[in-house]
């Protein structure tokens, strides 16, 4: 028998299970080495953190950590792919991890069942050798760029919406390149941000995005390629194209990795009345004689002209029987007031009551006051004019179960 040799610490179960990525030139046994002493946290196990949860799990990392503070909803499985059916109802993070554990049973997996906070970030954050940002809301983005420069870690961030997707890599120190504070140093108000459970996404875009996230951190532990550092991913699945774009440098006015921080030991607390998740947000535009709940309506006996304020999309879900269809955009920047009026004047005039819903009561406030505006001749317009408190998602939750939820 002829002795042989190898130089590395991986066992004959690992060479075959990692086989297929061990024998591309540029990565080889150094790289799976690294990835088998190296660790990764996903920061929400929604749509960008399901695909990257299932392959970082699968590449043979030895520690993974999952975040998230929300439960698996049935809404979530178009995109969500580390749940499924029958882990609805449970914790984020436990279904991720019972997918992951079926996946590769030697990884070590540490969930943490929380939502993110400035307090709580920066224990987690620097237990880990790369981070991911699979969070959709703002706020969240800010604590998780600060809390990753803070501990030196890379971050790797993506986005999505409809058919759109982002992806960089903030805070790569080997490259000296930005945080994302460097490109943004203020959050934009939480409310002129669009949310995918207000315009929506598609399954295969988070999949696209958050694969992606999963490449470049296994690029960054196993230090192999290039990182997309001072760089933007931007994606396009509609028209299929993807095209990178160049990030501004490192700001040395940086709040945060600036030369004179004032962000040091942890990141700030988010503006006031603000917080990281994702709840969309309530506004409150209007007095309590201008509104009218789902109940008011429900008895009402007076003579109603319903407008819908939603998109068509939302219409085509289910809508009131003859109710009017007068969508947002149309009543705030058409560019022909004297048309709507018209439109609109006959009936307004001709009912005892005119009731603007949405799908949550946001929308319908900021209606109520346009059409104020629109029509202020009309007699008793002001006293007419009411909003459904909750929209149609109060509609079903207190009169009629049977209408669809979205
Ligand atoms: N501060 C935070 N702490 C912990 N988890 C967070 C935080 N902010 C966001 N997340 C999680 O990030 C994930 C983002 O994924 P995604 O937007 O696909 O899911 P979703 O919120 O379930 O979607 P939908 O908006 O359709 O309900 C969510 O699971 C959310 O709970
Ligand atoms: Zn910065």
């Amino acid at each position: 028998m002829t002795n042989y040799v190898r130089n590395h610490s991986l066992s004959n179960d690992e060479i075959q299970r990692y086989s297929r990525q061990l024998i591309i030139s540029e990565f080889g046994v150094n790289a799976q080495e690294r990835l088998k002493s190296s660790s990764a946290l996903i920061i929400g196990c929604g749509g960008l953190g399901s695909p990257a949860a299932l392959y970082l799990a699968s590449c043979g990392l030895s520690r993974l950590g999952l975040v998230d503070h929300d439960n698996v909803d049935k809404s979530n499985l178009h995109r969500q792919i580390v749940h499924n059916e029958t882990t609805v109802g449970r914790t984020k993070v436990d279904s991720a991890r019972l997918t992951c554990s079926q996946i590769n049973s030697s990884l070590q997996i540490d969930t943490y069942n929380l939502l993110l906070t400035h307090e709580n970030i920066m224990d987690i954050v620097k237990q880990y050798d790369v981070i991911l940002d699979c969070t959709d809301n703002v706020i969240t983005r800010y604590l998780i760029n600060d809390a990753c420069v803070l501990c030196r870690k890379p971050l790797v961030s993506a986005s999505v919406i409809r058919f759109e997707g982002q992806l960089t890599v903030w805070n790569y120190i080997e490259k000296n390149g930005p945080c994302y504070r460097c490109l943004y140093p203020q959050a934009p108000p939480a409310e002129t941000v669009s949310t995918c459970s207000d315009v929506g996404i598609l399954g295969p875009v988070c999949g696209t995005l958050g694969s992606l996230q999963a490449l470049e951190a296994i690029k960054i532990l196993t230090k192999v390629g290039d990182i997309l550092s001072n760089r933007m991913l931007l994606v396009d699945g509609l028209s299929m194209s993807f095209r990178t774009i160049k990030l501004r440098n490192r700001q040395s006015t940086c709040a945060v990795c600036g030369t004179n921080p004032t962000i040091i030991d942890q990141p700030p607390p988010p503006p006031l009345g603000q917080c990281s998740n994702d709840q969309p947000c309530r506004r409150n535009l209007l007095n309590s004689n201008e509104r009218m709940t789902a109940d008011d309506l429900a008895k009402s006996t007076a003579a109603s002209f319903i407008i819908d304020v939603r998109p068509e999309q939302e219409l085509n879900i289910a809508h009131f029987e003859n109710s009017f269809h007068l969508p947002m955009d149309r009543l705030l920047y058409n560019n022909n007031d004297e048309q709507l009026r018209n439109e609109l004047r006959t009936n307004i005039e001709k009912h005892q009551q005119i009731v603007i819903v949405c799908r949550r009561g946001n929308d319908s406030q900021l209606a109520v006051k346009r059409l104020k505006e629109l029509l202020p001749d009309i007699d008793n317009i002001d006293e007419k004019v009411k909003d459904l408190v909750g929209g149609f998602q109060a509609w079903h939750t207190d009169i009629d179960s049977t209408f669809p939820l979205y």
